[in-house]
């Protein structure tokens, strides 16, 4: 019998650096399972159940306060955004993992520590004029996370997902005054989160403007560290 290894890497980089898009190409590669804290976030606004959650919040409440904090530009507290993730972490606990937009704080990095050793992190380094105009043209499948874009990939029939064929929809924070907010959270927030891994020795920057070159060499790195994709445990 093989003994599966089990992988645990982080992707990073600024709000429309192509986090989603190159983890889309990661997971297919590698067999890996996707997990995207903005997707976990979207989910919760969107459940509508009257439950009550952890933070002993009611969850509409709790959505009311996450969706303000998202199309303000701002980050979601720390303590909230780290107990989902970490919880649907803790589900994938014999899988492989990509873990992407988690942790965006030095204390939700350290939230990470606590319950995981990390493998890698890759940063996505893309200049923040590039990113603006990709994001204004972002449209999204809701349900899955699946991202398209009017010039770089658009879907086979304008509007619609490709492999469900429900309508996509834009996202309320990708506009340009808020996409400006997000880039001085990222600033502000998140880049001290590259030295804090600099230093740990994990972290591997990869640079450019277009994704169809980061992506070739992401893939070799990777190809190193997870040498046979089969041999990795994607699958619950
Ligand atoms: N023009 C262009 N758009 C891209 C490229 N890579 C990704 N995109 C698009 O840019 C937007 C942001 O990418 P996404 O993967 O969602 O970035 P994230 O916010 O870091 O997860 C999406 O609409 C992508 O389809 C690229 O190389 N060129
Ligand atoms: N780890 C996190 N910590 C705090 N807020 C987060 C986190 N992940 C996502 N968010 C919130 O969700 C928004 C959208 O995140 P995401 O979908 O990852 O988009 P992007 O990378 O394109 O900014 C963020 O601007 C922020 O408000």
């Amino acid at each position: 019998m093989v003994l599966k290894r089990i992988f645990r890497g982080v992707i990073m980089g600024p709000p429309g650096s192509g986090k989603g898009t190159v983890s889309g190409r990661i997971t297919q590669t590698f067999g890996l399972k996707h997990l995207s804290s903005g997707d976990i976030l979207r989910a919760n606004i969107n459940a509508k159940t009257g439950k009550r959650c952890a933070t002993n919040l009611h969850i509409k409440e709790l959505g009311l306060l996450m969706k303000s904090c998202i199309d303000q530009g701002q980050l979601v507290p720390d303590d909230i955004i780290s107990r989902l993730v970490l919880a649907k972490l803790r589900d994938m606990d014999h899988s492989s993992w990509l873990l992407d937009g988690f942790p965006r704080t030095v204390a939700q990095a350290e939230n990470l520590d606590s319950m995981c050793t990390l493998d890698t992190v890759i940063n996505l380094d893309v200049p923040f004029e590039t990113i603006k105009e990709r994001l204004t043209s972002r449209w999204v499948h809701l349900p899955s996370g699946r991202v398209y874009n009017t010039d770089f990939n658009p879907p086979k029939i304008p509007g619609l997902d490709d492999v469900t064929g429900e309508p996509l929809s834009q996202r309320d924070d990708d506009t340009p005054v808020t996409v400006t907010r997000r880039l001085k959270a990222y600033e502000n927030q998140t880049q001290p989160v590259l030295e804090y891994y600099r230093s740990k020795g994990v972290l591997t920057t990869f640079t450019g403007t277009e994704t169809n070159k980061i992506w070739p060499h992401v893939h070799a790195f990777l190809g190193k560290k997870i040498p046979h994709p089969q041999q990795v445990s994607g699958q619950v």
